[in-house]
């Protein structure tokens, strides 16, 4: 199909709508300056995760979602317990929503999206265009925990948005580029799976082993043992990945980035627009860069082996992976964190 493209002002782009044209040069400015030339780093892991926690803040009226109101009310959402940590990308995105004549609600997306494109294996998610500035405040308790239960998840999931189990299992693909600061605060930059610069499906395979140690210390609220050292494990993800109405799905990711690709950024598209009108906004997607392609295969980490696996879904049997060869390795932390 042909698409009719226009001629930005900057007389050197194009776009397939002039309204995309001014997200050229937050693009550039962005993968340069905030995400350090290009890397699927801490900042970019970052701005993912404010993607979610700017947007499911949302009661079930409707009111707020992916609205900017997390950088805009600060001073109130940051102090959320479910939001620790989360002051300091705020802090760091603030100087380009200032810079850029851009709402706070399409700079939190944008950035998302742009940095995430920096992650091998990712997909290009969509993104739309037009987020009025926000009006007030989430309200608290919107965040999901990492020590609530599966029951209250799923619940809070379906009162956001109306996300099925499965797309709540997509979404938490994001954790395979992602670490953790404050879980365990003697190990900041604590990966969730042993590649969290990749958008592979390791984190569905070490997810299912059985933990057997605590990478820092133990007794975190929010935190169970995990299997390998240096990589801490949610309790929240534990728990998905072994519950009867999520663990099939948990299990169908592993070694299949396609599938991740493809209801990752279907339930990213929903999350994205929490809260707003998309007839009144503008498909900007084309400035979203295409992401360097992931080939790998998912392996269990050396010294692991099947009969690690806490088999939990109950139709499917595990996926038959090789082993990383050599004695165990301890997972490196994510820098800058
Ligand atoms: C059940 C729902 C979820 C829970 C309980 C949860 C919990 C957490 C926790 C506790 C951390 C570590 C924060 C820290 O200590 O620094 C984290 C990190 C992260 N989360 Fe989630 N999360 C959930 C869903 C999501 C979703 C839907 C996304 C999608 C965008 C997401 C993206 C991320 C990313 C990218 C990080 C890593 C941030 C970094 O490496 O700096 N999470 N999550
Ligand atoms: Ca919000
Ligand atoms: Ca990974
Ligand atoms: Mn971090």
């Amino acid at each position: 199909a042909i698409t009719r493209r226009v001629a930005c002002p900057d007389g050197v782009n194009t776009a397939t709508n002039a309204a995309c044209c001014s997200l050229f040069a937050v693009r550039d400015d962005i993968q340069q300056n905030l995400f350090d030339g290009g890397e699927c780093g801490e900042e970019t892991h970052e701005s993912l995760r404010l993607t979610f926690h700017d947007a499911i803040g949302i009661g079930s009226n409707g009111g707020g979602g992916a609205d900017g109101s997390i950088i805009v009310f600060e001073s109130i959402e940051t102090n959320f317990h479910a939001n620790i940590g989360v002051d300091e990308i705020v802090d760091a995105q603030k100087p380009f929503v200032a810079k850029h004549n851009i709402t706070p609600g399409d700079f939190i997306q944008f950035a998302g999206a742009v940095g995430f494109s920096n992650c091998p294996g990712a997909p290009r998610l969509e993104f739309l265009f037009g987020r009025p500035p926000p009006i007030a405040a989430a309200p608290d308790l919107t965040v999901p925990e990492p020590f609530d239960t599966v029951d209250s998840i799923l619940a809070r999931f379906v009162d956001a948005g109306n996300f099925s189990p499965q797309e709540v299992v997509a979404l938490l693909s994001s954790h395979s580029v992602a670490a953790a600061d404050h879980v365990d605060p003697t190990i900041p930059g604590t990966p969730f799976d042993s590649t969290p610069f990749v958008f592979d499906s390791q984190f569905f395979v070490e997810t299912q082993l059985r933990g057997t140690l605590f990478p820092g210390t133990g007794g975190n609220q929010g935190e169970v043992e995990s299997p390998l050292q240096g990589e801490i494990r949610l309790q929240s993800d534990s728990e998905l990945a072994r519950d009867s109405r999520t663990a099939c799905e948990w299990q169908s990711f592993v070694n299949n980035v396609p599938k991740m690709q493809i209801d990752f950024k279907a339930a990213m598209a929903k999350l994205a627009v929490l809260g707003q009108n998309v007839n009144n906004m503008v498909d900007c997607s084309d400035l979203i860069p295409e992401p360097p392609t992931f080939s790998g295969t998912a392996t269990f980490p050396a010294g692991l082996n099947n009969g690690d696996i806490e088999q939990a879904c109950a139709t499917t049997p595990f996926p038959t992976l090789s082993t990383d060869p050599g004695p165990a390795t301890s997972v490196a932390p994510v820098p800058g964190s």
